[in-house]
């Protein structure tokens, strides 16, 4: 398996099967800002307000123009939704059987533009649930913070420190656990101004 991170903005997906599983899927790509659609004959589906919600029975002409597919329906669904896919180049992941897929979903804390992602490959999904619960309280909100203070500050950094090893050392020193414990009792606002102050 090979760990990326897939920028899917305003990309369409296509969820087939809106029950559990599928909304589940359905939350993460809209975390990701990805355009959603899902493909569900049963009318009282409760979807969030942004997703097209195609009342139909499956169909391969409904994987058109789709960056990836989730098929996340009956297992004897799923089959045809992982075929059709596979024969129009669509990445598809398959929920019923994994392996068959192309990809499978990590258990995933975000923090703004900091993400960690756990996978287990399938053995236990339960466990991937209970690391990343166990993530979540470790890595919390003002870790965020300090990723977007550090994202902030190293664009003035290249911007403003041409030698390379003052840079790195610059960076290197931002990215010590130290700020962290200072943003917790100072806040991000002086922290930023402490770090630009070394420049
Ligand atoms: C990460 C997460 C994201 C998501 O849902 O997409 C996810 N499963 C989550 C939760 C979860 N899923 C299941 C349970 C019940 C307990 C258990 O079975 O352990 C729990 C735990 C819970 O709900 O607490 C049942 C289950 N899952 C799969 C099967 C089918 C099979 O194994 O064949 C069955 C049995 C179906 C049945 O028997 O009916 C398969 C997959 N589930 C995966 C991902 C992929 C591998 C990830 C990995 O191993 O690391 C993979 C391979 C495919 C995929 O990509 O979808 C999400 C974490 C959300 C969170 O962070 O809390
Ligand atoms: N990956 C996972 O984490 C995981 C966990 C549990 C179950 N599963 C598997 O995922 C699948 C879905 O599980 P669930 O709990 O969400 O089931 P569910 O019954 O809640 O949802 C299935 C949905 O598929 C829809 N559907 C049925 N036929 C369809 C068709 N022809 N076209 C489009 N939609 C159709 C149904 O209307 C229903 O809304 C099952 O195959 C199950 O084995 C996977």
């Amino acid at each position: 398996m090979f760990p990326v991170l897939l920028d899917l903005t305003d990309r369409r997906t296509v969820v087939i099967g809106g029950g559990a599983v599928g909304a589940r899927k359905v939350s993460a790509l809209l975390a990701a800002g990805a355009a959603v659609c899902v493909v569900d004959p049963r009318s009282a589906l409760s979807l969030p307000p942004d997703v097209v919600h195609i009342g139909e029975a499956y169909r391969a002409e409904h994987l058109e123009g789709a960056a990836l597919a989730f098929a996340c329906a009956t297992p004897e669904v799923n089959a045809r939704v992982v075929a059709d896919a596979k024969k129009r180049g669509v990445w598809v992941n398959a929920a019923s059987s994994p392996h068959e897929g192309d990809f499978t979903l990590p258990a995933v804390v975000r923090r703004g533009e900091f993400a960690l992602a756990v996978s287990t490959g399938g053995a236990s999904p339960a466990l991937a649930r209970r690391v990343r619960e166990r993530l979540e309280a470790e890595y919390d909100a003002a870790f965020g913070e300090w990723v977007r203070v550090l994202a902030e500050v190293r664009v003035e950094v290249l911007a403003r420190v041409l030698d390379e090893d003052r840079r790195r050392e610059l960076l290197d020193g931002f990215a010590d656990w130290s700020w962290l414990e200072r943003l917790r009792t100072e806040g991000a606002g002086p922290v930023r101004e402490a770090m630009l102050a070394r420049l």
